[in-house]
């Protein structure tokens, strides 16, 4: 077994008769976390999709721990694999215990339900994420970042190993924003999880990620650690803006400033 825990190659993808993706080729190792950021429309979103098993209609080969995703039942994939959205609005306005306990369901079937292990499992989630004390409310009385604490909890019930993360900060305000990044942070690095997070801060992606892809026109026109990628250059071209980077006073890394 190789030691990429995602592994695209020749991946094209269209929704109509134009291609969203244009056989592009990445991998990702076990523990590591990979930002994608790019345009408005330049198929970060799809390429997720295509990676949680949503859309399967796709050419190339995308591999999760050395198969194929097509081959994967949904329920099998949904053990390995959660993907958190932009934003969570569930259909019905359940309790916030109920909506974690869901992240259980791969695990059970006909003859098995939630057992105490399953309960001690949701319980810790949400403690961890700090949102136990939320248990008996509905969900439509949470705040947005208090909702996306929520999802992260039943993520972290389904137990999967792959974090797929959609800009899953950008409604939150820039507290919560960097509290939630920041726990979500230390959750991938407690369960040595891989993560892959598509997002539009180009700032936070230096201070997260491990490496940084940049995806233009459906293309990858760049990929490596953030020190080796983000240049002022790389970033105009992408963005079609000018930048100025200057060393971060509080860590160290670059951080970029657009004109
Ligand atoms: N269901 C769909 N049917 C047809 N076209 C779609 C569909 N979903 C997305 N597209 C198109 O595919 C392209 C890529 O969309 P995608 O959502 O992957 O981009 P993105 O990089 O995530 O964009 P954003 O930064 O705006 O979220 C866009 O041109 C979009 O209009």
């Amino acid at each position: 077994m190789s030691d990429f825990f995602v592994r695209v190659e020749g991946l094209t993808y269209r929704y109509t008769n134009e291609e969203v993706l244009k056989n592009i080729s990445f991998s990702v190792e076990k523990g590591k976390v990979l930002s994608i950021l790019g345009p408005n429309g330049s198929g970060k979103s799809t390429l997720l999709k295509i990676i949680v098993g949503i859309l399967r209609d796709y050419s190339g080969s995308v591999k999760i721990l050395d198969k194929e995703v097509k081959e994967y039942s949904i329920k099998h994939l949904a053990m390995i694999a959660s993907y958190i959205p932009q934003e969570f609005s569930p259909v019905f306005d359940l309790k916030n215990f109920t909506i974690v306990s869901f992240g259980r369901n791969p695990h059970l079937s006909l003859f098995r339900g939630l057992n105490k292990r399953d309960y001690e499992i949701i319980e810790a989630s949400m403690k961890s994420t700090e949102v136990y004390e939320f248990r008996e409310r509905r969900c439509s009385t949470l705040s947005g970042g208090e909702k996306q604490r929520v999802i992260i909890a039943k993520s972290l019930a389904q137990e999967g190993q792959l974090l797929l993360l959609d800009e899953f900060t950008t409604h939150l305000d820039p507290g919560h924003s960097q509290k939630l990044l920041d726990l979500t942070l230390n959750l991938i690095k407690t369960n040595n999880l891989t993560a892959i997070m598509v997002a539009h801060d180009v700032n936070q992606a230096i201070k997260v990620s491990s490496e940084i892809m940049f995806l233009k026109d459906g293309k990858i026109i760049s990929k490596g650690h953030p020190e080796e990628v983000i240049t002022e250059e790389l970033l105009e071209k992408v963005y079609g803006v000018k930048s100025k980077i200057i060393k971060n006073p509080i860590n160290g890394k670059p951080l970029v400033i657009f004109h």
